[in-house]
């Protein structure tokens, strides 16, 4: 199997999804379920997922015995606030610990503060949680977080939920020839072929969310999607071909055609 091991654990879908901006949880499940998707990321501070004992969970649509859950930190724009959401993330989730770390900036533009950010991954590190990060697509930041002990690097392809796909694959090349974790492309995806590029590029996986749940049909995106990561996987692993040259070359070779000798 061509796995991808994020914290030691091999999993078979490069696809991660996220579970907000569903109309309600019948159709999150039945669009992760088209994804293949086997990480399903949670923003603690607006899904239910125990904190309200009163209100639907959403880990009865999304069991965590069947998907691996990954808490993340949407809606959080301190080092302090991350933390403490991943704190209670980790309770909720009896000890879990990979998790997903997003510092925001502002929110208009939901850019990472990454002074926040790089703060936040070494406290998490430092008390044994398996961070997954979220950043910009600048390599020298990448490093940091990869040096601080992150076990994968979660640049932007674009803002979150813009939907204006990889704006930047030189920066993400450039990240990904430098790391030795996971580098996964975190938001902006808008349609498959987008997903497809950042995987051709050589990224070991994709999240999206966006993408999927404002799709006129999610279901039929989230399949799209799969397929997409695995199209865009496979011809990675091929290599494409070298020539990339504005000149014809034919198919067929000129030996031996017919009538010559
Ligand atoms: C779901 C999540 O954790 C975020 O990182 C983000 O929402 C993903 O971005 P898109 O919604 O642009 O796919």
């Amino acid at each position: 199997m061509d796995a991808l091991t994020i914290a030691g654990k091999a999993y078979a879908s490069r696809l991660l999804v996220g579970t907000g901006k569903y109309k309600d949880f019948d159709e999150t499940q039945a669009a992760i379920e088209a994804s293949g998707a086997e990480i399903v990321t949670v923003a603690i501070r607006r899904v239910n997922i125990g904190q309200d004992p009163n209100q639907p969970n959403l880990l009865d649509a999304i069991p965590p015995s069947r998907y691996t859950i990954l808490p993340n930190t949407a809606g959080c724009y301190s080092a302090d606030d991350a933390v403490r959401t991943l704190r209670l993330a980790r309770e909720l989730l009896d000890g879990h610990s990979l998790v997903k770390l997003e510092v925001l900036g502002d929110p208009n533009t939901l850019f990472p503060n990454v002074l926040e950010t790089i703060k936040a991954a070494e406290t998490l590190v430092k008390e044994g949680f398996d961070v997954m990060v979220y950043t910009s697509d600048d390599p020298i930041i990448a490093k940091q977080l990869e040096e601080i002990g992150c076990c994968a690097i979660m640049p932007l392809a674009s803002l979150i939920g813009s939907g204006m796909g990889i704006l930047n694959p030189w920066n993400l090349r450039l990240i990904i020839e430098q790391s030795k974790v996971p580098v996964l492309v975190d938001a902006g995806v808008g349609t498959a072929s987008d997903a497809a590029v950042a995987m051709e590029l050589g990224c070991d996986g994709v999240l999206m969310n966006t993408a999927i749940a404002h799709a006129k049909s999610p279901v039929l995106m989230a399949s799209a999607m799969r397929k997409a990561v695995e199209a865009g996987r496979e011809a990675y692993l091929a290599g494409r071909m070298p020539r990339k040259l504005y000149s014809a070359d034919p198919s067929s070779p000129m030996s031996g055609l017919i009538g010559r000798s």
